[in-house]
């Protein structure tokens, strides 16, 4: 491993670690509380730490999963130390992320032969995704990358104006028109000025109003058809951004969204800040899509590519 990685790293575990800290203190004073004077993992445990999760926003279905599979080791080992709780919740946990998270960093990576690689941002206003977006477009220009960033959320001004205000900071170019035009439209000129330029990756941000599910599905999908007349297989890439400070709210907005389009793609922010942080686990188990990214501050470093390792250990340790 190189310097700079060992560095990069250490840096990135201080950042998670303090992103993940008032999650982490209020889960494991709520479970504390939940095996307080008991030797061993018996029924009271478990309904106490059952509500331990839901209380995380962990969310109730992969809380009585994860229940569920210690329950099968409580009753195969026959004895389980409330002491090895904490081991064993860790072994659960990573488990549920491996099945919905393929792979170590699960950055959106750029194929070879995918030029432009598109992704498209969706997600409620004030969730996050103008700031992700400018995140993520710092991050492949640091790469060396070209980017070109699309302002398709046309419903409201500030919205253009914020996209440009990170274009301008990212150094990066901008399609944009005026409010009120036509989303698919910039979406189109956005990928026809990425052709032309040859730049690697194109990231669109939606409006994605929650008004009405047809009209946000029929939103998404002229975008999309629109954008396919230009690069066929566009978009490669549905980020649904999440704001994980609204627990079950993000839950919903999940379904919504993933009832809406094809989202294959999660970033959950504002993970500082926040003891909710148990949503990350619920949302990439229940939707079964991999978190990609998190949010851990408002700097443009504060978009880590997810880890489900670094997660689980920055959690646990
Ligand atoms: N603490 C913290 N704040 C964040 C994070 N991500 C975004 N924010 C803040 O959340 C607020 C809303 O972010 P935006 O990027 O404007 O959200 P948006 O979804 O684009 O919303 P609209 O611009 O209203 O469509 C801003 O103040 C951001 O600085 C994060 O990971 N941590």
């Amino acid at each position: 491993m190189s310097v700079f990685k060992r560095i990069f790293s250490k840096e990135k575990k201080q950042t998670l670690d303090k992103g993940l800290e008032k999650s982490k203190s209020s889960f494991f004073e709520k479970l504390g509380k939940a095996v307080a004077g008991k030797s061993k993992v018996d029924d009271d445990v478990l309904d106490n730490l059952e509500e331990v999760l839901v209380t995380s926003d962990v969310g109730v279905n992969t809380t009585l999963k994860i229940i569920e599979r210690i329950e099968e080791r409580v009753a195969r080992d026959k004895y389980l130390g409330t002491e090895e709780l904490n081991q064993i919740l860790r072994e659960e946990i990573a488990g549920l992320l491996s099945e919905s998270n393929t792979g170590e960093d699960s950055e959106i990576a750029l194929p070879e032969g995918s030029r432009p690689h598109v992704i498209m941002v969706v997600g409620v206003n004030g969730v996050g995704k103008t700031t992700t977006i400018g995140k993520l477009a710092n991050q492949y220009k640091a790469k060396g990358y070209k980017v070109v960033l699309g302002a398709a959320d046309t419903f409201r001004a500030a919205a253009i104006d914020q996209l440009q205000v990170w274009a301008d900071r990212t150094d990066v170019p901008i399609v944009r028109q005026d409010m009120g035009s036509d989303p698919a439209s910039v979406a189109f000129d956005t990928l026809q000025s990425a052709v032309n330029q040859q730049a690697d990756v194109v990231i669109i941000d939606t409006a994605g109003r929650l008004h009405n599910k047809v009209n946000l599905m029929n939103e998404l999908t002229k975008i999309k058809r629109v954008m396919q007349k230009v690069v066929p297989d566009a978009p490669q890439e549905v980020l649904l951004v999440l704001d994980g400070s609204t627990g079950q709210n993000a839950f919903e907005q999940a379904k919504q969204f993933t009832a809406a389009t094809e989202v294959n793609a999660l970033a959950v922010t504002k993970l500082d800040g926040t003891a909710k942080g148990g949503v990350v686990i619920g949302i990439s188990d229940q939707f079964q899509i991999p978190v990609k990214y998190i949010g851990v501050g408002e700097g443009i470093e504060d978009l880590q590519v997810f880890n489900k390792h670094e997660f689980v250990d920055s959690f646990f340790n």
